[in-house]
């Protein structure tokens, strides 16, 4: 995993700041008793004393049958540029998110977290960052926050194995699941700029 920097907390949640400056991995506390558990996923108070204001609109719910696929890199061109809050209901996930803003220190550079139900961990991927994700286990339900609405025209993406990233999946190409358009995906080197720093 990413190197951590920086670690705060508010209320049942505990967040760790990247040195890669910008997303957030959360992890809520987890109140377990006989008949299971209980944990908030989220709170507008107790996020925002941790540093995340924005306003979600919408969320998204994934099933990905087999292990090894890989929805991504995918982001929505301003002005519906998404910031995202993913989480994992069942199975795990590698979740990336790679800083594709014109500018920035560490363009190119991702950060990558293991998600699962299990350890509760949440990733929040600011705008400016493209964000994909590979399933670790059969069956793997993803849920994720968005600051805005879909925007079919706004969407794009990135090639998953674009050599410039060397993004860090744990499956051989062969191994992959992808959707056609993530087959399709350019190089991050062959696209315009997105966004400034
Ligand atoms: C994202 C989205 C998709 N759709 C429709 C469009 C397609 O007919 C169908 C599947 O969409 P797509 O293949 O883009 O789904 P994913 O590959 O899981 O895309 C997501 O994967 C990575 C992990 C992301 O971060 C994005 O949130 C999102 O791009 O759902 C909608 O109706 N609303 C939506 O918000």
């Amino acid at each position: 995993m990413t190197a951590a920097s920086e670690t705060v907390a508010a209320g049942n949640f505990t967040a760790t700041r990247y040195a890669l400056a910008g997303p957030v991995l959360i992890t809520a506390r987890r109140f377990g008793d006989h008949r299971g558990f209980f944990l908030e996923t989220y709170s507008a108070r107790d996020f925002a004393a941790l540093g995340i204001t924005d306003l979600f609109v919408q969320d998204n719910h994934s099933l990905s049958a087999q292990a090894g696929t890989i929805r991504g890199m995918h982001f929505q061109l301003a002005p519906r540029a998404q910031a995202k809050l993913v989480r994992v209901l069942r199975g795990a996930i590698l979740d990336i998110a790679v800083d594709i803003r014109r500018g920035s220190p560490s363009y190119g550079q991702h950060v990558a977290a293991e998600l699962s139900a299990a350890n509760a961990h949440q990733l929040y991927v600011p705008v400016g960052f493209a964000h994909g994700f590979c399933t670790l286990e059969p069956d793997t339900e993803v849920a994720y926050k968005v600051t805005d609405t879909y925007a079919p025209d706004c969407d794009r993406g990135i090639a998953w194995d674009d050599p410039d990233l060397a993004l860090p999946w744990p499956f051989e190409a062969e191994a992959v699941q992808l959707s056609d358009k993530d087959r399709r995906a350019p190089r991050l080197r062959d696209l315009p700029p997105a966004f400034e720093y």
